[in-house]
């Protein structure tokens, strides 16, 4: 399988009942199999964004291309929906989606309206369940009386059992307990080992530190940069131009940096403590 590239020349959108544009001027590439987190304050244009990709909407001026397949404004439906087939899309609080009698029912659902015969679809939906650590037992069961976590992993499965080579999440971990806010970010990165292109659009600035590779940030409607997690770090201008702030282990790394302390611009608590620690003891660090 050959992983789509995925590329916006000057991409823009305006909602039809509204006279300001949400994205202007959007110019990107987005490498096959990589890691971009979207950042930005609220109105930015990130759910905008990341709506045209899925083929939801068709930009009003540019061109977006999602491996072989190019929409621009005249774009047909046949088009969008052409667009679709590369890329699932997890919505925001997804499990509010929910709604058939049946896990293994809901999770069937994309993978049925793709058209696909019921041999194939009945291995999608086990393949999906173990791919978010279901376990089958739950195939039977109602939705509704899962848990949470487990309600949301469902809403994932269901995504995933259309098999997409780039998966965008809008916020996936909003609402969870750290446990399963953890499990869930595991997962993430599991599905991109994998080879899947993954778009994570996240307030968290801890998760762009730990998962991306790009690092995309909006401001009212325009790309402000397409940039690394270091970068973004380093940048004290362009953090506070767009309202960003630094994870907490980054923020102790750079000034630690500014009094001469050798440490990498990129690192997650655990990494600055194993780092740290034998400093600190004057030592070797001991298990
Ligand atoms: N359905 C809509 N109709 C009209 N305007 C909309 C619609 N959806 C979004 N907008 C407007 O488009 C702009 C971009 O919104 P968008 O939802 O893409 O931002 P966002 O960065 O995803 O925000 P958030 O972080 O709050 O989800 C905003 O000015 C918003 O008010």
């Amino acid at each position: 399988m050959v992983m789509p590239e995925i590329k916006l020349s000057d991409v823009a959108f305006a909602y039809s009942n509204s006279k300001r544009s949400a994205l202007t001027g959007v110019n990107l590439t987005i490498a096959a199999g990589s890691f971009t987190a979207l950042v930005g304050h609220t109105g930015s244009g990130k759910s905008t964004l990341v709506s045209l990709i899925d083929g939801l909407i068709r930009p009003t001026a540019g061109q977006l291309t999602v491996g072989t397949v190019t929409v621009g404004p005249a774009a047909r439906r046949q088009d969008l929906a052409r667009l679709r087939q590369h890329v699932g899309f997890v919505f925001q609080f997804p499990e509010q989606q929910l709604f058939a009698e049946t896990v293994a029912k809901d999770i069937a659902f994309g993978p049925e309206n793709l058209g696909w015969d019921p041999d194939r679809v009945a291995a999608a939906v086990q393949q999906a369940m173990a791919a978010v650590g279901l376990p089958k037992e739950l195939a039977s069961r109602s939705p509704f009386m899962l848990s949470g976590g487990q309600m949301r992993r469902v809403a994932i499965a269901g995504v995933l059992a259309m098999q997409p080579d780039v998966l965008i999440l809008d916020e996936p971990t909003a609402g969870l307990d750290a446990r399963s806010t953890a499990q869930l970010l595991d997962l993430i990165a599991k599905f991109h080992r994998e080879g899947r292109t993954i778009i994570l659009i996240t307030h968290q600035m801890e998760q762009v530190a730990r998962y991306a590779d790009q690092v995309v940030v909006m401001n009212h409607g325009r790309l402000v940069t397409a940039t690394t997690p270091a970068r973004l770090f380093a940048d004290d201008q362009l953090l506070a131009a767009n309202q960003l702030t630094r994870p907490a282990a980054v923020q102790i790394a750079h000034q630690l940096r500014g009094r001469g302390v050798d440490l990498p611009a990129v690192l997650t608590l655990d990494q600055l403590a194993t780092v740290l620690a034998p400093r600190l003891k004057g030592g070797p660090a001991s298990d």
